[in-house]
């Protein structure tokens, strides 16, 4: 079978704006469809992008997991010991920060967060009318991951633009990664301050990551690296993760009654707004071999380009796949990924999210749009500029 081609650039604004149309060309297109812009391969049908997830051997990280291939070109930065390893290599360091980030070990951090949750929401309800995504979106995760991974006050301002320039550099170097190409020193330089051993309070995530070095788990060369994943991966992730949820909120005011008659759907409400937007949108693999997938090979040392946000709607895998409906069940969803690399941060982004959906469901009887939402434009993750909404509280 020879392999359909679309001339299409994934990465471009009218793109990033709205991906729909793509996305439901490539669903169409085949299982596998040639970029030849990029010579890449897309996988954007639930089935393959799941067997791709999962199949690390045929489909590693090792080379990076945006578009620049690592054994080619010099990474921007130290590649990290979790997304862009393989096995064995990246095994400690993920039993590591499975542990601290596991359900069990977040437990002592849940009363503080759903009274920081109910704090904020107090305030930010004063007022009828804001910008949900400065107001909350982005207030609410920085108001306590930070303080979780035990960094110190100052600086904070510096985690959102270089998580923003992270994401931008796994795509292409395009006009995105440019206009974050004159912080980058600053910014790395900033984090990687923050990833060593004195820089962090004694009881967060990174001096446990810290600790987990003194106890063998992993090296004391590795510890810095493994903190900043947290810097890398946990801020914007969830910035934009919330910011999903509440826009999906704003836009279906049936669904929002039905977390108000029942706030313990929080977490799935977040769950299905993560399958329905999927703020990380894409992540390539490097083919191992000539790989044979969705009838086709796809030749060795090839990337391919997975559309997690395509897959999350792809109508062979879920009913109405378009609608944001919380009597789905959206767990099988590949909006955390799937497999080896899945999310280790997942239960805290649903932390988050619990607390904060909880907080306002008490409170909010109606939620919707009070002007045009703006998109903000990221090479990987799907996210909004501005929110603007209006409450009526109840
Ligand atoms: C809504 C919020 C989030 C989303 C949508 C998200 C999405 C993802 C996805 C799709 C992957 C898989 C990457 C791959 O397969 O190559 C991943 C991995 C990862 N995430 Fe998250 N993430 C979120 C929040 C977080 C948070 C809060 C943290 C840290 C506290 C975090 C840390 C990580 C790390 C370290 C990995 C790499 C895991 C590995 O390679 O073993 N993420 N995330
Ligand atoms: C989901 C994105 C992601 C970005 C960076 C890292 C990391 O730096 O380890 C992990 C996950």
């Amino acid at each position: 079978m020879t392999i359909p081609a679309l001339d299409a650039d994934p990465f471009a604004p009218d793109v990033l704006e709205d991906p729909a149309p793509l996305h439901a060309a490539l669903l169409a297109a085949g299982p596998v469809v040639h970029l030849p812009r990029y010579d890449v391969y897309a996988l954007a049908r639930y089935e393959h992008v799941h067997a791709a997830l999962t199949d690390w051997q045929s489909f590693p990280s090792g080379a990076g997991v945006g578009l620049s291939d690592f054994r080619r070109e010099k990474p921007w930065r130290p590649p990290s010991l979790l997304l862009e390893a393989d096995p064995p290599r990246h095994d400690a360091p993920r039993a590591v920060l499975s542990r601290i980030l596991g359900p069990r070990a977040l437990r002592r951090l849940r009363p503080a967060w759903f009274a920081e949750a109910e704090t904020l929401v107090e305030r930010v309800l004063a007022e009828p009318e804001f910008d949900a995504v400065a107001e909350l979106a982005q207030a609410f995760p920085l108001r306590v991951f930070p303080d979780a991974v035990g960094l110190p006050p100052e600086g904070r301002e510096h985690l959102l633009p270089y998580g923003d320039h992270a994401f931008n550099a796994f795509g292409p170097p395009n006009d995105l990664v440019e206009k974050g190409r004159p912080r980058v020193a600053e910014l790395s330089a900033w984090v990687d301050s923050r990833c060593r051993r004195e820089a962090l309070a004694p009881d967060g995530f990174g001096a446990r990551i810290w600790a987990a070095a003194d106890h063998g788990d992993i090296t004391h060369a590795q510890a810095p690296l493994v903190v900043r994943s947290l810097l890398t991966a946990g801020v914007d992730t969830t910035v934009h993760g919330l910011a999903a949820a509440l826009y999906a909120f704003a836009t279906h005011p049936d669904q929002w009654r039905r977390l108000r008659e029942d706030p313990g759907l929080a977490r799935v409400a977040f769950e299905e707004a993560v399958r329905w937007q999927s703020p990380v949108q894409t992540f390539f693999r490097t083919a191992d071999r000539d790989v044979e997938t969705g009838g086709v090979v796809i030749p060795e040392g090839r990337k391919i380009l997975m559309f997690l946000g395509a897959a999350n709607r792809d109508p062979r895998r879920w009913a109405n796949p378009d609608a944001f409906d919380l009597s789905r069940d959206p767990s099988g969803h590949v909006g955390f990924g799937m497999g080896l690399h899945q999310c280790v941060g997942q239960h805290v982004a649903r932390l988050e999210a619990e607390a904060l959906l909880t907080a306002l469901a008490r409170r909010v009887e109606r939620i919707e749009l009070a002007g045009t939402p703006r998109r903000h434009h990221n090479n990987t993750l799907r996210a909004w500029e501005s929110l603007p909404v209006r409450v009526t509280l109840g």
